[in-house]
């Protein structure tokens, strides 16, 4: 186990996770065999509501979520510098990493990120300070084997997944089931696979400090230790998502918060940890091609709900994202609602 606790770690004492967390009341549960007017019905009140909910009959094998736990686990088990093969730098953002930080504060966890294209391309910047288009591509450890294949498989049902979501989410905004298609061509989506090691101090620290998701979707499984709490919209109470077998918790993201111009919110959420267990949890990462230009939808707008945001450039938005999540930095990173008019 390589996570050493120190300082870094430490969450400021507003945001420290409480021993006290209910689950009572929590996300919305809905099962994606119901009929199509059930389910526009269903996912329209929890995006509105919640900003997040959990799926069941999805359709997806259960047999491939447990091979890529059970590879999870043992490529997480190898020693350090075997991770470090495959580890992240500042050529390669995908890969193996450990010290990522979510507000300027240290993650107690290590992540192992890889994408659906191959290569994908997002903007950098150059040591000169210009931006230009940086080519990533996956690397894949030698330990275990099969984790290419497994891992590749899982993320393609993912991404069938999120684009049935993404169809019925836009007919919950009476528009037509194809509307946001084409944003998800030359995609920057990739998956993430956790892991959260046991805590000696979960009290001071987070597995993933709180944050939103910057992207259009998320599709997460997690495992049966549970720890991902989601601020409650009515009351702004941190409520923990409670373990469902064989279910995806999905969410939705700053891009459609802004496309539904506030119609539905991203939720911000946090990650505790465990003294005892460790925890492993897989999001899959639906985000659009980096020259994708994000604006609310026009057929949304109107005299008396006039747009709430400027357009922006997802790849600018998601570099800035990057950047600030890898290093430390002495400033806010960038947020949505650095886009919001007046
Ligand atoms: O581990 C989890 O349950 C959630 C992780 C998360 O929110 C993230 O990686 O963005
Ligand atoms: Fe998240």
């Amino acid at each position: 186990m390589g996570l050493q606790f120190e300082p870094s770690f430490i969450q400021e004492p507003e945001h420290r996770s409480k021993p006290t967390i209910s689950d009572a009341g929590a996300i919305p549960l809905i099962d994606l065999s119901s009929p199509p007017a059930t389910l526009i019905t269903e996912i329209e009140g929890a995006c509105r509501d919640w900003g997040f909910f959990q799926v069941i009959n999805h359709g997806v094998p259960f047999e491939l979520l447990e091979r890529v736990q059970s590879l999870a686990k043992e490529f997480f088990a190898l020693p350090m510098e075997e991770k470090k093969r495959v580890g992240r730098d500042d050529e390669n953002p995908l890969g193996y990493y450990d010290t990522e930080h979510t507000k300027n504060v240290r993650d107690w966890k290590e992540v192992f990120d890889f994408s659906v294209e191959e290569p994908a391309y997002i903007p950098a910047t150059t040591k000169t300070g210009e931006t230009k288009l940086q080519e990533i591509r996956n690397q894949w450890p030698e330990y275990p084997p099969g984790m290419r294949e497994a891992c590749k498989e899982y993320q393609k049902a993912m991404e069938d997944l999120s684009f049935r979501l993404l169809e019925l989410i836009a007919l919950t905004l009476k528009l037509p089931s194809n509307q946001f298609n084409d944003f998800f061509r030359d995609s920057t989506s990739f998956t993430r696979l956790n892991h959260y090691p046991p805590c000696p101090s979960p009290d001071l620290a987070l597995g993933v400090g709180r944050h939103k998701d910057s992207g259009a979707l998320t599709v997460l499984a997690q495992d049966d230790v549970g720890g991902l709490d989601v601020k409650r919209r009515s009351d702004g109470e941190w409520v923990r998502v409670k373990p469902i077998p064989n279910s995806y918790i999905i969410n939705v993201g700053d891009i459609i918060q802004v496309w539904s111009n506030d119609k539905y919110e991203s939720a911000e959420h946090r990650v505790s940890v465990n003294p005892k267990k460790e925890r492993f949890s897989f999001p899959f990462f639906f985000n659009p091609a980096h020259y994708a230009m994000i604006k609310p939808v026009d057929e949304l707008i109107s005299e008396e709900s006039p747009a709430k945001y400027d357009e922006y450039n997802w790849g600018q938005f998601f570099k800035m994202r990057k950047n600030s999540n890898f290093k430390k930095l002495g400033v806010e990173n960038i947020q949505i609602h650095h886009f919001k008019m007046n």
